[in-house]
């Protein structure tokens, strides 16, 4: 007999077992068809409910610690921490413990504690929505949480778990006419130029979607292309270009673009994106080491990186990685810097960035590339754009961005950013 579909609290529960117990990242999982039995809403909603408890599991796994005597087995403590989670956040005591009850008795290896979690799941909603907002703002894992204080102290590292905690809006960058847009979605304008969506839809749906007028990026993301300041007709290339959102600043500024990705299945994104804006781009799958074009007058390198600073919306991101191939990360970094300096013309711009915290993948590079190749300078006038607070500025002249810098705007991803000339 063919199974039942499942619903989107059983997949939500299935992603938090992957990523725990199997150090899968989310986008992984659904990048690989494992939600495609759900319908769009559902599907939605099993990632927020999973997102939800990732960031709140820290406090969860307090609540539960008052009613247990011994850790269940993973998959049950991840029905717990998800029901969890969703009582204290106001959700309806009845339906969420008769589901989350019915999931465990189903399953053969542990529906024999269907009691345990029936019993657990009443006392959470109890006393959880009292207590909940008293427990402490989640804390990072401690393999991230260490370098992170060792870097920025624990005042900032706590701030940033504050930022973490409360999730990220839906920023979006537009084509050309920010204040329309930002006023046609009901958007706040960001003194940046983004555009931020507090109460979003599915995104797809929103005016402007279809016809290509703008694309989501977080503000943070939005950026490096600003720094780079590209000019019509200069030629530039993305050295490391999907899914695409900075190839569609460069496109939309009227600059001649060549994007290149190691990622075939990820480049399709890229030209999927640039054919709904309307924009255009030479789109090469390659290796940026090989890569051997130009020159060119200003070069990307959005490098691949521990991606520390998408927390926010990413949670998953510290319980499916340990760390153990940051350091694998950092050389690639440092090969690609050298690398696409190589293919830039003389006077030419280089803006490198990662969407990471820490400052091996940003402030250290640039330390070192500055020392490895003379000549090389960093244009700190390039950070000189509308909305860029002087005090990002890094003492080696980059640009800082950390998930609790805008706390009253909602924050903004973690990056770092330099302007680099030759
Ligand atoms: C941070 S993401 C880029 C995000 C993109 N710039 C954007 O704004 O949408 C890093 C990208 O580097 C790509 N990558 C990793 N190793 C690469 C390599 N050796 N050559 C080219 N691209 C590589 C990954 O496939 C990934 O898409």
């Amino acid at each position: 007999m063919p199974q039942p579909a499942p619903n989107a609290r059983q997949s939500a529960v299935y992603l938090l077992d992957q990523v725990i117990g199997e150090g899968r990242l989310m986008s992984d999982l659904i990048a690989a068809g494992k939600l495609d039995r759900l319908d769009p809403a559902d599907r939605a909603r099993a990632q927020r409910l999973a997102n939800d408890t990732l960031r709140g599991i820290d406090r969860a796994d307090r609540l539960l610690n008052r009613h247990l005597r011994k850790p269940p087995p993973l998959h049950v403590f991840n029905i717990l921490r998800l029901g969890t989670v969703e009582l204290c956040m106001g959700g309806d005591a009845h339906g969420v413990v008769n589901d989350l009850v019915g999931l465990v008795g189903r399953n053969k290896r542990y529906g024999n504690l269907k009691g345990l979690v029936n019993a657990v799941l009443r006392k959470a909603a109890e006393d959880g929505a009292r207590s909940w907002n008293d427990l402490r703002i989640p804390r990072l894992r401690k393999w991230l949480r260490d370098p992170l204080v060792a870097a920025w102290g624990a005042g900032r590292v706590n701030a940033m778990e504050r930022a973490h905690f409360q999730g990220a809006p839906l920023d979006i960058t537009p084509k050309a006419d920010a204040a329309f847009w930002a006023e046609k979605l009901g958007g706040q304008l960001l003194p940046t130029g983004s555009i931020r969506l507090t109460d979003a839809a599915q995104v797809s749906t929103l005016p402007g979607f279809d016809t290509g007028d703008w694309w989501v990026q977080d503000a943070a993301a939005a950026l490096p292309v600003q720094i780079l300041a590209p000019q019509p007709g200069e030629k530039i290339l993305d050295l490391c270009a999907a899914p695409g959102g900075k190839t569609l600043q460069l496109a939309a500024a009227g600059a001649d673009v060549t994007a290149l990705d190691l990622s075939h299945r990820r480049m399709e994104r890229v030209t999927e994106n640039l054919s709904r804006c309307g924009l255009t781009a030479n789109c090469l799958t390659g290796d940026a080491l090989e890569h051997d074009g130009g020159p060119y007058d200003a070069i990307l390198l959005d490098a691949p990186c521990s991606a520390t600073g998408t927390i926010r919306r990413h949670p998953d991101l510290p319980f499916a990685k340990d760390g153990s191939e940051f350091g694998e990360l950092i050389a690639l970094q440092s090969a690609m810097l050298a690398h696409a300096l190589t293919l830039l013309k003389p006077g030419g711009r280089l803006v490198f960035c990662t969407c990471s915290l820490l400052p091996d993948e940003g402030e250290c590079q640039v330390d070192d590339a500055c020392a490895g190749h003379p000549g090389l300078t960093v244009d700190r006038d390039a950070l000189d754009r509308p909305g860029i607070d002087p005090d990002w500025t890094t003492e080696e002249g980059g640009l800082r961005l950390r998930p609790d810098h805008w706390p009253d705007l909602g924050g903004m991803d973690g990056f770092y950013i330099a302007c680099l000339r030759r």
